[in-house]
């Protein structure tokens, strides 16, 4: 199941709920967890390629949340054994975890047998996290409400992206929270966020340029507080020509647009200078599927 890196990030206010009001565009790109779920009676969860340990094994799993989520729906205590193959970056700002969650619901879905429409699987994505609708449907869309009302938009061709991981991640409230704080220091209220039209007609016309120069993060200033190194990883990519740079979602994973493949290779080599580990990749892409 695919990675996402954001092309627009335009946080509103806090609502009373603890969630913002966004405008997110989601792009779907060519980084890819596996999920598999085998038959067992009761419900299991490995993890391979995850050295460090990142991901929680227990009931917090975002994998294990979404079988049991779906168990709930479907009103009987199945069991499966679920194996995650990790490529996805840890808290990355990637939503690696939403990726397995959906991955998770088609999967179990299928074993199962239940045969529930995507609807009822966003329906029931939406409750484990803001980003998991998004993780289902892959491609470009924009996210409304906290993220999880999506509307796909029109993509022309691929776009090639160049992805530098941080060796430790961030946290979304964290991040969230300081972007709160820098606002009321600095005096600012949150405006109702818009689609910007530049990004809209950069996407549909496939325009690599205008895409470069339309990316917007709202959170970026508060990952760079909590993060200072990443000021000096998104100029090394600006410096090497990249066509747009910035941090993507949360973080700390930044994000570089590229001209070509061939553009992303030569960013790659300067990148990894500045930073732990680079990955190239392109969008957009599908997302959660049975294969
Ligand atoms: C920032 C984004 C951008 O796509 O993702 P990441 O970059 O972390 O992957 C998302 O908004 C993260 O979505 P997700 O990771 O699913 O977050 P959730 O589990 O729904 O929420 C975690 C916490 O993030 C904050 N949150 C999340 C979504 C939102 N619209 N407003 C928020 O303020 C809240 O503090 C919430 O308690
Ligand atoms: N299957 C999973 N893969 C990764 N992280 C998970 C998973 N399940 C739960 N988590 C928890 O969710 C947090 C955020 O993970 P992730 O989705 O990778 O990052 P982000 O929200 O920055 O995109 C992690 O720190 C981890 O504790």
């Amino acid at each position: 199941m695919p990675a996402k890196v954001n092309l627009q990030l335009s946080v509103g206010p806090l609502r009373d709920d603890g969630y913002h009001d966004l405008v997110n565009v989601f792009h779907a790109v060519s980084l890819f967890d596996e999920v598999t779920a085998a038959e067992s009676d009761r419900l299991s969860i490995r993890v391979v390629g995850d050295p460090a340990g990142q991901v929680p094994l227990d009931e917090s799993n975002l994998a294990i949340r979404a079988a049991r989520a779906l168990a709930a729906r479907a009103g009987r205590s199945y069991g499966a054994e679920l194996v995650i193959r990790k490529s996805i970056p840890v808290a990355g700002g990637m939503a690696g975890g939403s990726a397995d969650a959906a991955a998770a619901l088609v999967a179990c879905d299928r074993l199962w047998g239940l045969g529930l429409s995507r609807e009822d699987l966003s329906d029931i994505a939406a409750d484990l996290g803001s980003d998991v609708p998004f993780a289902l449907l892959g491609g470009t869309a924009v996210g409304t409400g906290r993220g999880e009302m999506l509307t796909p938009l029109p993509v022309s061709g691929t776009f090639h992206w160049v992805f530098a991981l941080a060796d430790a991640g961030l946290s979304t409230p964290a991040v969230y929270r300081e972007c709160d704080r820098l606002r009321e220091a600095a005096g600012e209220r949150a405006g109702w966020p818009a689609l910007s039209e530049p990004l809209a007609h950069a996407l549909r016309d496939g325009d690599p340029k205008s895409l470069g120069r339309a990316l917007v993060n709202d959170l970026q200033p508060a990952s760079i507080m909590l993060r200072r190194s990443l000021a000096r990883t998104l100029d090394e990519g600006r410096e090497q020509g990249a066509l747009g740079a910035l941090v993507s979602g949360s973080g700390p994973t930044c994000a570089f647009l590229a001209e070509s493949a061939e553009h992303a290779l030569d960013l790659s080599v300067s990148l990894r200078r500045v930073c732990h580990q680079v990955v190239s990749a392109y969008g957009p892409v599908p997302g959660a599927v049975v294969v």
